[in-house]
């Protein structure tokens, strides 16, 4: 058994269904073991089901979803159309967003084929808007 192996252990019940890049984002965050939140959902959206979680602040579910879209996203067999957007995550404020952004920014390593931006009150929409013609995935 190889470290990977070794350290992914703890991820088994749903190892399986994930990929590698997601395997390296888990191994670069240090995160040994699902929480609660994230054996819950993963599973389930990873098989295209509509989750509404509810799980206390600092719980994990940024990762709960971040695995499922970047794995759906990277799924996907037709090809993406210029201007296409993959996934939004909509967040009710500017700090959290920043803070999923963040987040994102480490799958991103892993899934050099996606890009992402993060759009936020208190900046140019003119900017944002010019982005946005640019075709992200996110
Ligand atoms: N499986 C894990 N193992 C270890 N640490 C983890 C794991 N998942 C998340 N964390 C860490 O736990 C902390 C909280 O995670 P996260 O921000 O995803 O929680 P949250 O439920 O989204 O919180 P909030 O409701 O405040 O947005 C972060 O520091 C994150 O890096």
């Amino acid at each position: 058994m190889d470290g990977r192996t070794k350290n992914m252990n703890d991820w088994k019940e749903i190892a399986h269904v994930i990929t590698e890049p997601s395997e390296n984002v888990l191994e670069e965050l240090k995160f040994i073991k699902p929480t609660p939140v994230q054996a819950a959902c993963i599973p389930l959206l990873l098989n295209y089901k509509d989750v509404a979680a509810e799980a206390v602040t600092g719980s994990g579910k940024t990762i709960a979803f971040l695995i499922p879209v970047f794995e759906l996203l990277i799924k996907r067999e037709s090809p993406w159309k210029t201007n296409e957007i993959g996934a939004v995550i909509v967040s009710p404020t500017r700090e959290l967003a920043q803070q999923i952004f963040a987040v994102t920014q480490v799958f991103l390593k892993h899934f050099s084929t996606l890009t992402a931006s993060l759009y936020i009150g208190g900046k140019l929409s003119k900017k944002d808007c010019h982005d946005l013609g640019f075709g992200k995935l996110f």
